[in-house]
């Protein structure tokens, strides 16, 4: 069974348990830390998310120029695999309406919980307004999804799980969590027909610079950047 799938409140692992509990008010979910490193938890008023909002590089940068926003062409995105929210939030930084799609139980509780306390926060309330969370597996009930949440599924984002993607012993113990929670997102290559039958204008999908596309078709368009790659699949322009 899929880790995310079990009951919240805690999972057993080999290596110990993962429970999710509050620490000064967030929701963390917490394994044992020389395996796991720091619990993990989701801030957009703070760290990582609140510096990029401030010095990342507005539309120029590489997600936004692969999700279509230009001078005047600000889209939808559906972000079918949410994870921590941290690309979903860019976009809604720079005006986009995002629905953000999580199928494991315990990540989307951390992201519940972060939208929660972002959007009683001065700095981030106005964005995370812009941000709407839904449970589930877009693979299979992608279309359902994005139909009850009312959003213009113009631009699909994916972010599908990849083998070693990350170098830094830091990001690696807080991989490890994260990939026992969301596994190796082996049935991507469903995950992009299934958007790229919902999508109107296109399909981006992020993958590590070297990785392979996702089965299937070919994308037209690349956009590659430092360790990351953006694969374009366009049905048609957001320009028009
Ligand atoms: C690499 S992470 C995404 C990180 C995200 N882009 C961010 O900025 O935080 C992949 C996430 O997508 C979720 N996921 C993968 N396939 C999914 C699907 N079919 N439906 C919903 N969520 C999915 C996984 O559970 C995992 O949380």
């Amino acid at each position: 069974m899929r880790r995310g799938e079990t009951p919240l409140g805690g999972v057993q692992d080999t290596g110990g348990e993962l429970v999710l509990r509050r620490e000064a008010g967030a929701l963390v979910l917490a394994g044992e830390s020389s395996r796991y490193g720091k619990p993990l938890r989701v801030d957009f008023a703070e760290g990582r998310a609140a510096h990029r909002r401030r010095f990342g590089g507005g539309r120029g940068q590489l997600i936004a120029r692969a999700c279509g926003l230009a001078a005047g062409v600000t889209p939808s995105v559906v972000d079918a695999t949410a994870g921590l929210g941290r690309d979903a939030f860019v976009l809604a930084s720079l005006g986009a309406e995002v629905l953000l799609i999580e199928r494991v139980a315990q990540i989307h509780a951390l992201l519940e919980d972060g939208l929660v306390r972002a959007a009683s926060d001065a700095d981030t309330a106005e964005i995370v307004a812009r941000m709407h969370l839904a449970h589930g597996d877009a693979t299979r009930e992608l279309a359902a999804l994005v139909a009850a949440s009312g959003i213009a599924p113009q631009v699909v984002h994916l972010d599908p799980m990849f083998p070693h993607r990350e170098k830094s012993a830091l990001v690696k113990k807080e991989m490890r969590l994260f990939r026992e929670l969301a596994g190796d997102d082996d049935d991507a290559p469903r995950l992009l027909e299934a958007a790229l039958d919902v999508a109107t204008h296109r399909v981006v999908v992020k993958r590590p610079r070297k990785a392979p596309p996702i089965a299937g078709p070919a994308p037209q368009h690349v956009i590659e950047g430092k360790t990351s790659r953006y694969d374009l699949y366009v049905h048609r322009s957001l320009k028009i």
